[in-house]
């Protein structure tokens, strides 16, 4: 029987897409508009409050496609947190016309391949540590999706053993660290949580690199072999300064 690897588990995620009501937006008087922007912007200086102080982390996409207009990122210490969030979001004026879309629930994870923090979920050395709790990158371009290993008769993931699945992620790192300084990720751990096993949040500077590295990744074993992908969703990246512009008419 396959051994199943340690997971060392970080903060908690939601990704929360979000459809504007852009009809019900251009019929509403301007200066009810602004006091919604104001509104806004206020979220968003208690959520940098939050990162200042290293309690979470956050990150707003306009969305590229029409799969939604805006995807919030959220990573937070509890789960509780990150409804409240919501809930913060869905209470405010704002909120009246951001319809809620697709979202995915999931948990900062590293797989200890290299067993250093056997049993120690969430209480870990300071270099495991940032990378559980990750400060996300304000770069100017961020590509999610979701993902699984395959269970086919002939390429199932939790049947192989840990030493062949330790070989094949070296070989994706590998891969990976071609891309130092044009790509960096965020792994979170899904299984439990949402449909997928995996969520892939990308950042990019310049957003062709996500092709080339999601391409370049589809000849390593462990993503054309046991690879299985959802939805993407690309945005661009929406800094507090810049919210009034977005949703000026
Ligand atoms: C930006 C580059 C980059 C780098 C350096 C990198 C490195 C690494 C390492 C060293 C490890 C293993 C230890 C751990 O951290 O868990 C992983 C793990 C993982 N990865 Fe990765 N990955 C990258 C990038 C990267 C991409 C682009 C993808 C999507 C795959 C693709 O084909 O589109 C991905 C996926 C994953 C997943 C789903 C896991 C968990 C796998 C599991 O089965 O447990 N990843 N990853």
């Amino acid at each position: 029987m396959a051994e199943a690897v340690v997971t060392v588990d970080g903060w908690s995620s939601l990704h929360d897409t979000r459809t504007f009501d852009w009809p019900s937006w251009k019929m509403t008087p301007e200066q009810e508009r602004t006091q919604a922007i104001e509104e806004f912007q206020g979220l968003l200086t208690k959520w940098e409050a939050v990162e200042e102080e290293k309690n979470g982390s956050h990150s707003v996409y306009k969305v590229v496609g029409n799969k939604a207009d805006l995807m919030f990122f959220f990573l937070r210490p509890t789960m509780e947190e990150l409804e409240e969030i919501k809930r913060d979001i869905n209470k405010s004026k704002i909120g009246d016309y951001l319809i809620p879309g697709y979202s995915y629930v999931s948990i900062v994870e590293k797989t200890m391949h290299n067993p250093m923090a056997e049993g120690k979920d969430r209480e870990i050395d300071p270099r495991l540590e940032a990378l559980l709790k990750p400060i996300i990158p304000k770069w100017e371009h961020a590509c999610f999706y979701p993902m699984a290993r395959r269970r086919w008769k002939d390429a199932n993931w939790f049947e192989i053993s840990k030493e062949e699945r330790t070989q094949l992620l070296y070989a994706h790192g590998m891969t990976g660290r071609k891309y130092a300084g044009k790509v960096k990720e965020i792994i979170t751990g899904s299984i439990g949580l949402d449909e997928w096993e995996w969520g892939v949040t990308l950042f990019a500077h310049d957003p062709l690199q996500f092709k080339k590295i999601v391409y370049e990744m589809r000849f390593d074993e462990v993503t054309s072999k046991y690879g299985e992908f959802g939805d993407f969703i690309v945005g661009n990246y929406l800094p507090k300064e810049d919210v009034a512009t977005y949703f000026e008419l």
